[in-house]
C-alpha cells in the first residue's frame, strides 16, 4: 500500500497510487506521494509529473478507515499532517514542475482534490468525479471547496458537493473539470504528453487555487451561496455540515482560494469529530459488511447467473419488484390468475416505468428496453427457463404452499424459490415440498423499485448457495441485502413494531396525536408512528397486529384507537381518512373528529393514572417510543436474527428510514447508553406494565457495562438463540 515512482526517458515522473481495491489515500500513500514529488522535483532528468491510480482507478479518496481511526483515538496524527496545505498546494500545485493526473474509473474525495490540485487532467470515458465526502458528514478537506468552483463555477460545484453527486468524466470535460478525454489505452501517453507541454509552455500552466474564470461575480456568488444554504436548511435541517462546507466555500470566494483553504482546514477537522461524521462513517462500513455473511459468502461460492425471473403476482409488491429487475435490465415473466389482474399488473410497472421517465431518470430508450423485458403469462409454461421466482401474492397460507408445491415441479432444480412474505413463516410456506434449501424470502419494502432495503430470510435448511445467488441479484437491482433469521415481522418490522405500539400507549395515557408525530419527527424519522399508520393502511395494521399478538403475547399493547377508526371506514391515506385528512396531492392535515375516537380508546384502556393524562416533555415521548425499539433490537440481536449488530443499524436506516446521522438503532442506543436506555424501561415497566419490560439481553449488557453494539461472543445470554 503506497505509491510507485518511474522515470521514462521523456523526462516524465509517473507516480502512480497503489492501494486495491480503490487507491484509497492512505497515511503511507500520502507519505509515498510526498516523497516521490521531493524526489521528481529534485531530479534533473524530470521535467513533468503525471499521478495516475494502479488497477485502472485513480482513487476512492481520503482512507476512510484513518477517518475512523481519527475518530475513535481523537488524534489526527493519521490524516500525516497538513495535507491541504503541504501536500496538494505547496507540494504539488506550487511545485516548480507541472503535473498531470490521469484519471480512469473514478477519482471521488480526495482523490479528486488529488486530480484537482495538477495542473492539468486527462481521463478515460465513464470515469466517476466527485466530491462526495458530506455523505459521511464530513467536507472535502484537500482543497475540494475551493479548486472544484473555480473549475466548474458555483453553481454545479455546490450541487455536486452538497448533494454527494458524481459527474461522469464525459460531463467533466464540458465543465472544464476535464482537459482531454481519451480512450483507456491511450491515458498514460496523452497525459505525458500534456505534461511536457504544459512544462514547456506550450500549453497554459494553470493553478487552480488561483484562477477566478469561472467563478460568478461575487454579488451573484453571494446569491448563490445563499439559496444553497436555504436549500441545505429545507432539505436536511439536522445537519450542521452542509452549511460549513458553504462557510469554507463563501471564504474563498470572498478571501481568495488559499485563504479559502485555511477555512476548510478548520472546518473539516472540526466536522470530523461530529457525531455525525462518526455514524455516517459507521452507515458507510456497516453497509459494506452486509455483504459479508460467515458460512455463505467465505465458501468461494460463485453465484449462480440469473438470466431470468418469474414474478408472481402483479399487485403492488410484485410490480414494484418487477419493475426494479426490469430496471437492471434482467427480464421478467409476471404471472397473475387472470386477464384482467395480468393487464392491472403489467399498467401497474408501465406506470412505474412512465413515473421515472417523467422526472427525467429515465430515458425513452431504457424505458423502451425495460418494457421489452417484461411478458405476462396465466400459466406456468415459462417457469422451466427462470432462474428465481420471487412469489408475491397475498398473505395466505393454503395458496401459498400451493403454489410452492408447483414451483417445485415446473422450475429447473437450480430455481431460487423466493417469498415476499412479511408475515408467514418460510418453512410453513415450504412444507408440502422437498426443496425447502431453496426456498428464501425476498422481502423488499413498499414500494418496492424505490426502497433500497431487501430482507433475505433465510431459514435453516435454506443452503448458503441460494442465499449467495439472491444476494447477488440484491444487488444488480441495487438493493442493500440484509440477511436475516426466520421469526415473525424478521428483523425491521419486527424491532419497529413497538414504535407505533408504544405511541398507542402514549395516547392511551393522554399524549396528543400529532405531538407524538411531531416530536418523533423532530428525532428525525420521516414521520411520525400516526403519520406512518396512515401510510401504511390500517387494514395492513390491524392485520399485522394480529400475527405480532400471536407470536409475542408478552409485549403488545392492544389499544383500541386503530379498530375504531378502521370500523368506520377509516382506512389512512388509501380513502384519505385516518389519523390526519389528506387532499387529492396527498397533503395531510389534522382531523377534527379525531378526538372523539381517542376518548373512547382511552376509556376503554382507562391506563391513565388516577385518570388523568400524564405529562411528557417531547424527549420523553421520543425515549417512550424508541426505547422499546432498542429493546426489541436487543432480543433480535440475542436471538441471531441479525448477523452482526451494524446490519440492524443499516437495516433501521434503510427500511424504516431512522436516521443516518444518528448511525442506525444500536449505534444511537449506545450513544445514549445502555444503562440509561435498561433504567428507563425497567422504571416504566414498573410503572406501565410489561410491555415495557427489558429484554434479559439489555439487562445483561446493562449491568456488565457493555454495548449493544459488541459482538455476542462477549456475553453468553441465557435466552434463546439463533432461529436461523
Ligand atoms: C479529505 C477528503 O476530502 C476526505 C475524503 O476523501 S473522504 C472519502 C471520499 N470518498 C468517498 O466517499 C468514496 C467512498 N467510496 C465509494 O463511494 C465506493 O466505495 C466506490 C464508488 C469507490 C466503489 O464502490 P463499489 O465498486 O460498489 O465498491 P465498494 O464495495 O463500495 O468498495 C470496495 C471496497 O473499497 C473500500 N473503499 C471504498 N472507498 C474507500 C475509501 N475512500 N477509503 C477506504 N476504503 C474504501 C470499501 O470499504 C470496500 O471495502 P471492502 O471490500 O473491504 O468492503
Amino acid at each position: 500500500m503506497s505509491t510507485r515512482l518511474e522515470v521514462g526517458p521523456d523526462g516524465v515522473a509517473v507516480i502512480t497510487l497503489v492501494n486495491p481495491p480503490v487507491n484509497a489515500l492512505a497515511i503511507t500513500v500520502l507519505r509515498g506521494l510526498k516523497n516521490n514529488y521531493d524526489e521528481a522535483v529534485k531530479r534533473n532528468d524530470v521535467k513533468a509529473i503525471v499521478v495516475i491510480g494502479a488497477g485502472g482507478k485513480f482513487s476512492g479518496g481520503f482512507d476512510i478507515n484513518s477517518i475512523q481511526d481519527i475518530q475513535k483515538n481523537e488524534n489526527i496524527s493519521a490524516l500525516g499532517g497538513r495535507v491541504s496545505v503541504d501536500l496538494m498546494s505547496k507540494t504539488i500545485e506550487d511545485a516548480i514542475k507541472p503535473s498531470v493526473a490521469a484519471i480512469e474509473g473514478l477519482a471521488l474525495g480526495g482523490g479528486l482534490e488529488l486530480a484537482m490540485s495538477c495542473h492539468g487532467r486527462v481521463a478515460a470515458p465513464k470515469a466517476q468525479l466527485g466530491l462526495p465526502e458530506l455523505q459521511l458528514g464530513i467536507i472535502p478537506g484537500f482543497g475540494g471547496t475551493q479548486r472544484l468552483p473555480r473549475l466548474v463555477g458555483l453553481t454545479k460545484a455546490i450541487e455536486m458537493m452538497l448533494l454527494s453527486k458524481s459527474i461522469s468524466s464525459e460531463e467533466g470535460k464540458e465543465l472544464g473539470l476535464v482537459d482531454v478525454l481519451v480512450p483507456s489505452n491511450e491515458l498514460l501517453s496523452t497525459a505525458r504528453k500534456l505534461a511536457l507541454e504544459i512544462a514547456d509552455h506550450r500549453k497554459p500552466w494553470l493553478s487552480t487555487l488561483y484562477r477566478t474564470d469561472k467563478l460568478e461575480p461575487l454579488g451573484e456568488a453571494r446569491e448563490i451561496i445563499k439559496f444553497a444554504r436555504a436549500q441545505a436548511q429545507k432539505t436536511a435541517a439536522h445537519l450542521p455540515h452542509p452549511h460549513a462546507c458553504l462557510d469554507a466555500i463563501e471564504e474563498g470566494v470572498t478571501n481568495g482560494g488559499y485563504a479559502g483553504v485555511l477555512k476548510e482546514e478548520k472546518v473539516f477537522l472540526e466536522a470530523l469529530f461530529s457525531d455525525t461524521a462518526k455514524a455516517l462513517v459507521h452507515i458507510f462500513f456497516a453497509q459494506r459488511a452486509t455483504s459479508k455473511i460467515p458460512g455463505v459468502t467465505d465458501l468461494n461460492l460463485k453465484p449462480t447467473p440469473v438470466k431470468k425471473v418469474a414474478v408472481i403476482g402483479g399487485g403492488f409488491m410484485g410490480s414494484g419488484i418487477a419493475t426494479a429487475l426490469v430496471l437492471s435490465n434482467i427480464p421478467v415473466v409476471l404471472k397473475e390468475v387472470n386477464a384482467n389482474f395480468l393487464q392491472t399488473g403489467l399498467d401497474r410497472i408501465r406506470a412505474n416505468l412512465e413515473s421515472r421517465s417523467k422526472k427525467g431518470k429515465l430515458s425513452k430508450e431504457k424505458f423502451d428496453k425495460a418494457m421489452s423485458l417484461l411478458k405476462g403469462t396465466l400459466d406456468y409454461d415459462d417457469f422451466g427457463k427462470v432462474d428465481l421466482v420471487i412469489e408475491a401474492v397475498i398473505e395466505n397460507i393454503p395458496l401459498k404452499q400451493q403454489i410452492f408445491s408447483d414451483l417445485e415441479k415446473v422450475c429447473s432444480p437450480h430455481a431460487v424459490l423466493a417469498s415476499n412474505t412479511s408475515t408467514i413463516d418460510l418453512n410453513v410456506i415450504g412444507e408440502k415440498t422437498h426443496s425447502q434449501d431453496r426456498i428464501i424470502g425476498a422481502h423488499f419494502f413498499s414500494p418496492a423499485h424505490v426502497m433500497p432495503l431487501l430482507e433475505i430470510v433465510r431459514t435453516e435448511k435454506t443452503s448458503p448457495q441460494t442465499i449467495l445467488d439472491l444476494m447477488t441479484v440484491g444487488k444488480i437491482i441495487k438493493k442493500v441485502p440484509v440477511v436475516v433469521g426466520n421469526c415473525t415481522g424478521f428483523a425491521v418490522n419486527r424491532v419497529f413494531f413497538p414504535y407505533s405500539q408504544a405511541a398507542l400507549m402514549l395516547v392511551d395515557l393522554g399524549i396528543d396525536v400529532y405531538r407524538i408525530d411531531n416530536a418523533i419527527k423532530a428525532f428525525g424519522m420521516p414521520m411520525g408512528p400516526f403519520r406512518l399508520a396512515d401510510f401504511v393502511g390500517f387494514g395492513v395494521g390491524v392485520a399485522v397486529g394480529g400475527q405480532y399478538v400471536k407470536a409475542y403475547p408478552d409485549r403488545v399493547y392492544i389499544s383500541q384507537l386503530i379498530p375504531l377508526m378502521f370500523q368506520d371506514q377509516r382506512l389512512g391515506e388509501s380513502n384519505r381518512k385516518g389519523f390526519y385528512l389528506y387532499d387529492e396531492k396527498r397533503r395531510p392535515r389534522p382531523a377534527p373528529e379525531l378526538k372523539e375516537y381517542v376518548e373512547k380508546a382511552r376509556k376503554s384502556a382507562n391506563i391513565m393514572p388516577h385518570g388523568k393524562p400524564i405529562t411528557l416533555t417531547d424527549k420523553d415521548i421520543v425515549e417512550m417510543i424508541l426505547f422499546p425499539v432498542v429493546n426489541e433490537a436487543s432480543r433480535v440481536l440475542d436471538e441471531g436474527v441479525v448477523v452482526k449488530a451494524s446490519d440492524l443499524d443499516i437495516a433501521s436506516v434503510l427500511g424504516m428510514g431512522f436516521p443516518p446521522y444518528r448511525g442506525g438503532v444500536v449505534i444511537w442506543a449506545d450513544s445514549v447508553s445502555v444503562s440509561y436506555i435498561y433504567s428507563k424501561l425497567k422504571e416504566w415497566s414498573e410503572t406501565y406494565g410489561t410491555f415495557f419490560k427489558p429484554s434479559s439481553f439489555l439487562e445483561e449488557r446493562a449491568r456488565k457495562g457493555i454495548s449493544l453494539s459488541a459482538p455476542a461472543t462477549n456475553v453468553t445470554s441465557k435466552d434463546t438463540k439463533a432461529r436461523l
